[in-house]
């Protein structure tokens, strides 16, 4: 399929005002676009259907699922796609909302401080103008960050949202599990790899094993890799990467449950921190920090048992793969609106007029892409 004849199918499915969704996964070239045929609003709670799934950051509200079988799909495969340069350079500075950002840290550190939480992640949205057309912007985030989750998605009944994100929840393939153990940022900066804190480390390690900790029920052989720096936009996080082997007894819900929300959108103890931040942040999340993919897709996967005898010896693996990314470094179309949500992790030792800053600096994944 050519460039124009899938944009125009998503053009049009956008103009008939039907849901769709259309994303790459990191260090891919592939774009795939699912269109539901009908307006319905699909949901799901067991997640043992197939689809792409769009859940919020708190699940006790309903996750949206575009049905496999309800939806046609499109494939495209390309390096860099046409469109139009961005006119304006800089993101407009927004100040607005600052003292009580200042004020909502302030508070979570205190909390912290008098022992009853570890880490809190407290977040904010900004608003900007919007007037563009979001596929266009959907096109300059393919373009531009090649090791997010780009996408965008849309529901007449539920609303538009663009993303990048750098953060993979899990991805299970058969019987193997991934997931990261994402902390720690600084601003990117071309000359050379960030100096990490001991401070950072310890923090990225308390992730680690936390997470080894909450998958310990549900998987086995688990296998930690070294922690490594990656670059998310004009971002450096600090990531390491868990694998293991999920329980024949275990299901998919299970270890979402486990997992969702994690230690980088919620904080921990995680009950404990998310009443905090239903309690405190004065807005609803909606999709921020939710997460976002694949479910239960069929991946059929050629083996040869022998490399001598190719032809003989081939035959196809079916498994069931899901993969789920944590809906971060994302906005929400409303009208002439684009509300950029941000956020960070907070601890004993946050200084909160940094965190404000921080957040600036995440809202330029999005902002840097608005013309
Ligand atoms: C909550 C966000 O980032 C998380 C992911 C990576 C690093 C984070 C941090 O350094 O605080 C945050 O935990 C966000 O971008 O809105």
């Amino acid at each position: 399929m050519t460039e124009a004849i899938f944009f125009n199918k998503l053009e049009k499915q956008y103009a008939a005002k039907l849901p769709f969704v259309v994303y790459s996964r990191p260090i891919n070239s592939i774009i795939k676009c699912w269109l539901q045929k009908d307006e319905k609003l699909y949901e799901t709670s067991d997640f043992e259907e197939s689809g792409f799934v769009f859940s919020p950051f708190n699940i006790e509200n309903s996750s949206i699922l575009l049905p496999e079988s309800k939806c046609e799909h499109h494939v495209l495969e390309i390096a860099n796609l046409m469109v139009n340069e961005i006119t304006k350079t800089q993101l407009e500075v927004n100040s607005k909302g600052k003292d009580a950002h200042i004020d909502l840290v302030s508070k979570g550190i205190d909390t912290i401080k008098s022992g009853t939480l570890e880490k809190v992640v407290l977040s904010r949205y900004e608003e900007h103008s919007f007037t563009e057309n979001p596929i266009v912007i959907f096109k300059r985030l393919f373009n531009t960050y090649k090791n997010a989750m780009v996408y965008c998605w849309y529901h007449p009944k539920v609303g538009l949202w663009l993303g990048a994100t750098p953060e993979l929840l899990f991805k299970v393939e058969g019987q193997q599990l991934t997931t990261i153990s994402l902390a720690g940022t600084q601003a990117y900066n071309s000359d050379g790899l960030p100096n990490w804190t001991k401070k950072e480390l310890k923090e990225q390690q308390i992730v680690t094993d936390y997470l080894a900790e909450q998958i310990s029920p549900y998987t086995e052989n688990t296998k930690i890799s070294d922690v490594e720096t990656i670059r998310a936009g004009n971002l450096w996080h600090l990531k390491s990467r868990l694998i293991s082997r999920v329980k024949k007894t275990s299901n998919l819900k299970s270890i979402i449950e486990a997992l969702h929300p994690t230690p980088a959108v919620c904080g921990f103890p995680k009950s404990k921190a998310k009443q905090f931040i239903l309690q405190n942040e004065n807005y609803n999340r909606e999709f921020y920090t939710g997460f976002l993919g694949e479910l239960n897709l069929k991946l059929s996967k050629t083996r040869n048992t022998n490399r001598r005898n190719v032809e003989n010896n081939a035959y196809t693996v079916v498994k069931k793969q899901s993969n789920f990314y944590v809906n971060l470094r994302c906005m929400q179309i409303l009208d002439s609106k684009a509300r950029i949500y941000v956020g960070g992790g907070i601890t004993k030792g946050s200084i909160a007029e940094k965190e404000w800053r921080e957040t600036q600096n995440k809202a330029k994944t999005m902002g840097n892409i608005l013309g």
